[in-house]
């Protein structure tokens, strides 16, 4: 079976020159619940947008489940559920117009997709709010809405830019098990997350970018016992300690981050 997701050499350069992610590899496999990981500003959100073919590659080639996502992408895109940076909802519309309108779009029939749109809407606890235009939502409430629309035709590979962002934590309990639900039933999700502590509880692998690069990946336990063997060269390591995921993206990246000598910086500031 080809990989769920798969991403050769894959290269985004801006206007003036500037590489936001550079040659990158990535490969998931069907049925993974995969975490994308990096600082703000590291190419997370850019690589999701050229893995759902919303933003054009500088160069490189990305295959979802087998096809080509350059070459053809109306295919591919029947098959992915993606919730971008910024979600892109449209204001004018309720919740109830908004997901009946992308059911037809995937291709759904008009039954389907209403029975799918009164499940989603409950399931998100967004039943209350249908006569509510979505500029009117707040944050979290668009945020639930986005996911309901990225899974309304049932999709095989789910892509979330930030899914968590704004979301109260009884909603985000429901979204976690509706996510493990479709990663039981065969989906493959590919998540980005600030939120360090969901990301061990749900992915099972992961990827680290870093200004563009890749710079770790592997299950979790595989950048674990990396980290912990860079660390055994160290006097301050504790051999035995499981280290979290904090932990592991903290010596990975954090190493640069003025963040990690907050003692040293601001002292003018109360
Ligand atoms: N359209 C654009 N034009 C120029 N630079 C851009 C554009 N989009 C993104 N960038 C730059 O590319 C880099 C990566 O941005 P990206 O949004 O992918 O980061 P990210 O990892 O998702 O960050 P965050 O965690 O803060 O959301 C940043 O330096 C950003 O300023």
């Amino acid at each position: 079976m080809p990989p769920a997701i798969a991403a050769h050499s894959l290269t985004r350069s801006f206007d003036g020159g500037f590489t936001a992610v550079d040659r990158i590899d990535l490969a998931v496999e069907p049925g993974q619940f995969f975490g994308f990981l990096g600082p703000n500003g590291a190419g997370k959100s850019t690589t999701i947008k050229m893995l759902t073919g919303l933003l054009a590659p500088t160069s490189g080639s990305i295959q979802i489940l087998g096809e080509d996502m350059l070459n053809n992408p109306v295919e591919v895109k029947r098959h992915i559920g993606v919730v971008p940076e910024g979600m892109a909802l449209f204001g004018k519309l309720t919740a109830t117009e908004y997901l009946h309108f992308v059911g037809r779009m995937y291709g759904l029939d008009k039954q389907v997709t209403q029975q799918r749109t009164a499940e989603l809407l409950e399931f998100m606890g967004l039943a209350n709010e249908q006569k509510k235009l979505l500029a009117d939502y707040s944050h979290g409430m668009g945020k639930k809405l986005a996911l309901a629309a990225a899974v309304i035709h049932g999709p095989k590979v789910l892509f979330l830019d930030e899914p968590f962002e704004g979301v109260d934590a009884i909603a985000a309990g429901t979204l976690k098990s509706m996510l493990q639900g479709m990663i039981a039933r065969g989906a493959t999700i590919f998540l980005t997350s600030h939120v360090l502590e969901i990301v061990e509880r749900l992915c099972s692998h992961i990827a680290i970018i870093d200004k563009g690069h890749i710079v770790a990946k592997g299950s979790l336990d595989e950048l674990r016992a990396g980290v912990q063997a860079r660390l055994a060269h160290g006097e301050a390591a504790d051999p035995n300690a499981k280290l979290t995921l904090e932990q592991i993206f903290i010596n990975v990246v954090g190493g640069e981050s003025g963040a990690t000598h907050p003692e040293q910086e601001l002292q003018w500031l109360g």
